[in-house]
């Protein structure tokens, strides 16, 4: 589905901010982009939608070169932004405007996922409230029916009930040839959502695993007291003891805490990638 070669790229007369990044992503799954404030996922969001180009390297989204803007592409991806104003009009006319631009784009849908978030189809957008215009953004998306679905930072805005409800929709409206690649701060937003996990950090991918192979290759536990396992590759106090991410070395499988990985991943780099590399290697021997 993406394709990323060799991603250099940077803003006019700053240094780099990727430098021959790789990254592979097939069809069908949930992505979750993570990295720290200015690591570059809006960019590289950008680079994956065509609205930025590579200084090197190639972004192919398709099989094709998505720096090449081909019309058959562009409407195979839909970006839902992070700061987006919708234009002022009624929903009903955003819809009968927009909606042409994609040949699956099921209006029926788009009407039932505005149900379900609540907001009533015959307001204008002008009167929205922000969490109001971010679930107009969400459900038309999701009506598209395009093959690759970018969203920034989507629940930001949404209340309580609504992120339980974003993970619901986006879930349910997945086909098995569409692909949803989520970047998020809002991590406890995605729990339970993501087929995969991408960090990125210091200009390269750190982290691209399905998380079935993360809760095999990490085991995050909650410890009572204060005896931190030596081979803690991340800890942090919480009520009554800490919260530990080790590598698993039994069978045992434990709920992934994005957040506790996201910190893992970025203090035990090294010790981190080297166990997803045997666990890899030894996925490989036994093919
Ligand atoms: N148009 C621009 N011109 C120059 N530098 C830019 C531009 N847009 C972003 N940057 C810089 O590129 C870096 C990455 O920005 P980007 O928005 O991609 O990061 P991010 O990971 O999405 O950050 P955040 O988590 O804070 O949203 C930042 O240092 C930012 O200042």
């Amino acid at each position: 589905m993406i394709s990323i070669k060799n991603l250099t790229f940077k803003y006019s007369k700053t240094k780099e901010l990727f430098k021959d990044l790789n990254l592979e992503l097939e069809a069908g799954k949930i992505c979750g982009l993570l990295g720290k404030n200015g690591a570059g996922k809006t960019t590289l969001l950008r680079n994956m939608t065509g609205l930025l180009f590579p200084t090197h390297g190639s972004v192919y989204v398709l099989g094709q070169d998505v720096s090449k803007r081909n019309p058959e592409i562009a409407k195979e991806i839909f970006y839902v932004q992070e700061e987006y104003e919708l234009p002022a009009m009624s929903i009903d006319l955003y819809a009968k405007i927009y909606a042409p631009f994609y040949d699956r784009f099921d209006i029926s849908n788009f009407k039932d996922l505005l149900e379900k978030f609540e907001v009533d189809y015959s307001m204008k957008t002008q009167n929205l409230s922000y969490g109001q215009k971010k679930k107009v953004q969400i459900a038309f998306a999701l009506s598209t029916g395009v093959k690759l679905l970018i969203m920034d930072e989507p629940t930001n805005g949404l209340d309580i009930p609504s992120k339980a409800q974003f993970r619901k929709v986006v879930i349910s409206s997945l086909r098995e040839d569409q692909s949803i690649v989520i970047s998020s701060h809002q991590v406890r937003d995605l729990s339970n959502l993501l087929d995969r996990v991408v960090i990125v950090e210091d200009g390269s991918v750190v982290l691209n695993e399905d998380v079935y192979d993360i809760s095999s290759a990490l085991l995050f536990r909650q410890i009572q007291g204060s005896n931190v396992p030596e081979n803690a590759l991340y800890h942090e106090m919480i009520p009554g003891g800490f919260l530990v991410v080790q590598p698993n070395e039994g069978v045992e499988q434990s709920q992934i805490d994005l957040e506790a990985l996201f910190n893992a991943v970025v203090t035990s780099k090294d010790k981190v990638k080297s166990i997803f590399k045997n666990q890899n290697m030894n996925k490989d021997a036994q093919l």
